[in-house]
């Protein structure tokens, strides 16, 4: 059952709409449900229907939950993504309109920060380099063309940004590729300038729903103000306490932005929190009051009180580790035969580094776990190789990919040659698989990377011919075999056991293809589609214990949850320290605390390693703007802590009557 104000959000289709409301009251179950009701009851087609999410992850959430309410054709039908996924629906459709060509490209972040590189000039620091890439991005996601860029530039460092920005995007066009943020931005110019265009877009998507509002960043706001028009026909729900992107460029600015620019906007506050104990949700408010607030927001709950918080002090992170993996296996196998499943557990950190220690005693206490943002799946050279292979054969004019591939395996072609090759293909404004065709410019080559060429060039033709009529799956085996792929594996990886998960890595890709190529879809764009999954977004876990960084967390929930590493430098971070960034990790602890529904517990190392020196740490500050009350400082007391340790019982079982009761 829905609350009052949910209802009245869930109901207010009209106009444009912001929910503004704090950690688990349950903003984005009024996404899913609003989806439901603008289909039975504002008789809304569902493909005319978008729900933007903030990962691919949360992406694949909804659906399923909205899929519970409504057809599973109805389900299909909508569009559930990022916004990254919607610009490149967009793009594929508009191609014509972003002056690209069918099958275009999308770098990922590898391809395009080596693009940058070539492009930078030789000899500087990679330190400038990350530099300029920076200022490139920013440029880019504020929407700024490269001409724009210039005119902005300020700095002789922005003016050498904003000349790298031009370059790199000429050669975009040339390799008839976009990056990353080129979703946005493309559609975005397209939109802003193309009445045409805006008109068929605003009659496609006659209603948005916009997830994690606090963390759009300008050009994604422009995009949804652009899609959404006069009608203005949407429903943002968002957090301000939430919002810990702000390094990434997203502006929290963007929630009064909306109420300037739609001034009959309808803001609708929700206040029942319906996901954390009541100690749980007295830490997070308490905490959060410690930053400034321009919205008052007040959040309560009638759930059980809860246990205490843990708090674990420990001697370094690798007794930290040990710890945790105990309470966790022992909670686990006392109430696993009561619903108690591994993925109800999530173990939060800082940043990924922090997961080594956990791997290592979770692997020993035998707890299944997942990893998430890891080196994933699709990181990992052989499956970028593969995909290069597929990139380049659905589109010849991809040189990244060319440039990815060519000598892998070995061809014996040098960087000289592959140069010169490029030189030729500028001036002749040709794609380097076509310059690599022509007589002529191999003749300009020495005799041996010349004869290579020419075969790579023969050999990518071939299996053009086997792409027009294979299946995406069927291409893929046919790839490693007549490139010698899979012998190149086998001659380059001495160690069996690698060889092995190598070549399984290569199943692994076809089974992707063959899920992905079930609905008709084409090579190239699934390949594109690959591309665009980001890590932690793209493996099914299964029921294990989940581990991730507290960014990633975000939307989450869990019945127990842990927080690593509460100590001063590593949350809050030191170079947020440094750099007066206080709130915003006080915002991301404020996300990890809200993510427990039951159970939390917070831990920190006394001693840390760090760039091989032994340092003592403090803990956190956070610790001390909690309400002491609530906390529990395990081991200085041992009746306490047996008393702790009954309440917890007293939690699961309260909890598990509830479950049995019908409640969830
Ligand atoms: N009216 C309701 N009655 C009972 N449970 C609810 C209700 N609304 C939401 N919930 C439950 O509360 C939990 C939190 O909801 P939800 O995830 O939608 O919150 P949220 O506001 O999006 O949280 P976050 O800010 O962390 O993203 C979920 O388990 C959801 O099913
Ligand atoms: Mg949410």
């Amino acid at each position: 059952m829905l609350n009052p104000q949910q209802h009245a959000a869930v109901e207010y289709c009209d106009g444009p709409l912001l929910v503004l409301a704090g950690a688990g009251s349950g903003k984005t179950r009024v996404i899913t449900e609003k989806i439901s009701h603008l289909i039975a009851r504002r008789h809304l087609a569902p493909e005319k229907i978008a729900a933007i999410t903030f990962t691919n992850k949360a992406a694949k959430e909804m659906r399923e939950r909205v899929g519970k309410l409504i057809s599973d054709d109805a389900a299909r039908a909508l569009t559930v993504c990022t916004f990254h996924a919607l610009g490149l629906k967009f793009l594929q459709i508009e191609h014509e309109r972003a002056a690209l060509r069918r099958g275009f490209s999308v770098l990922d972040a590898d391809d395009s920060a080596n693009m940058i590189k070539e492009l930078s000039p030789k000899g500087v620091k990679p330190e400038v380099i990350q530099g300029i890439r920076n200022l490139v991005g920013k440029a880019k996601n504020a929407g700024l063309t490269p001409e724009e860029a210039m005119a902005a530039a300020r700095s002789p460092r922005e003016i050498e940004a904003a000349t790298i920005y031009d370059l790199y995007q000429q050669r975009l066009a040339a390799f008839n590729a976009v990056d990353f943020d080129d979703l946005i931005r493309l559609p975005l110019r397209i939109l802003e300038t193309d009445a045409d265009a805006r008109a068929i877009w605003q009659e496609r998507l006659r209603y948005l729903l916009v997830d994690e509002y606090q963390d759009t960043n300008d050009a994604q706001y422009r995009l949804l103000k652009a899609i959404a028009g006069t009608k203005a026909r949407f429903t943002c729900v968002g957090d301000d306490d939430q919002s810990i992107y702000a390094w990434r460029g997203a502006n929290p600015e963007n929630i009064d932005q909306l109420g300037r620019d739609f001034p009959q906007l309808k803001v609708i506050k929700l206040e029942q929190n319906y996901r954390c104990a009541k100690r749980i949700l007295r830490a997070a408010n308490q905490l959060i009051a410690n930053n400034p607030h321009v919205h008052d927001k007040r959040l309560w709950s009638d759930h059980i009180e809860g246990p205490p918080i843990r708090v674990l002090e420990c001697k370094d992170s690798d007794h930290e580790a040990e710890r945790i993996a105990a309470i966790a296996a022992s909670l686990h196998e006392k109430y696993k035969d009561k619903g108690c499943r591994w993925d109800d557990f999530c173990i939060l950190y800082r940043g990924n580094f922090q997961a080594r220690p956990l791997e290592k005693a979770l692997r020993l206490a035998r707890v299944p776990y997942h990893l998430s943002g890891a080196l994933s799946f699709l990181d990992r050279a052989e499956v970028k190789d593969i995909l290069s292979y597929l990139r380049l054969l659905t589109n010849p004019t991809d040189d990244a990919a060319f440039l990815r591939v060519v000598n892998v395996p070995k061809r014996e072609i040098g960087a000289t040659s592959l140069e010169k090759l490029g030189q030729i293909a500028q001036t002749r404004n040709a794609s380097l698989l076509d310059a690599a065709r022509s007589d002529t410019v191999l003749k300009s080559l020495s005799p041996r990377p010349a004869s290579s060429l020419a075969s790579f060039a023969r050999l990518m033709d071939e299996l053009r011919s086997h792409a027009v009529h294979e299946s995406a799956a069927d291409l893929v085996a046919t790839v490693v075999e007549k490139t010698g792929y899979g012998a190149h594996i086998a001659a380059t990886t001495p160690d069996p056991d690698l060889r092995e998960r190598r070549l399984g890595n290569l199943r692994e890709l076809m089974d992707w293809f063959r899920a992905m190529g079930r609905d008709g879809g084409r090579t190239g764009d699934i390949a594109q589609q690959l591309a665009l999954l980001s890590h932690a977004d793209r493996d099914d876990p299964g029921n294990a214990l989940r581990m991730m960084t507290l960014h990633s967390a975000k939307g989450l929930e869990f019945r127990f949850v842990f927080i690593v590493g509460c100590e001063d430098g590593t949350l809050p971070h030191e170079g947020a320290l440094d750099e007066g960034r206080l709130d915003e990790e006080r915002r991301l602890m404020y996300v990890g605390i809200t993510r427990a529904k039951e159970a939390l517990t917070l831990s920190f190392a006394a001693k840390s390693r760090r760039y091989g020196e032994i340092l003592s740490n403090d803990p956190s500050r956070f610790l001390d703007e909690l309400p002491q009350d609530d906390l529990h400082w395990d081991g200085k007391d041992p009746e306490a802590d047996a008393e702790v340790k009954k309440e917890t019982a007293q939690t699961h079982m309260e909890r598990i009557r509830a479950m049995l009761a019908g409640g969830r």
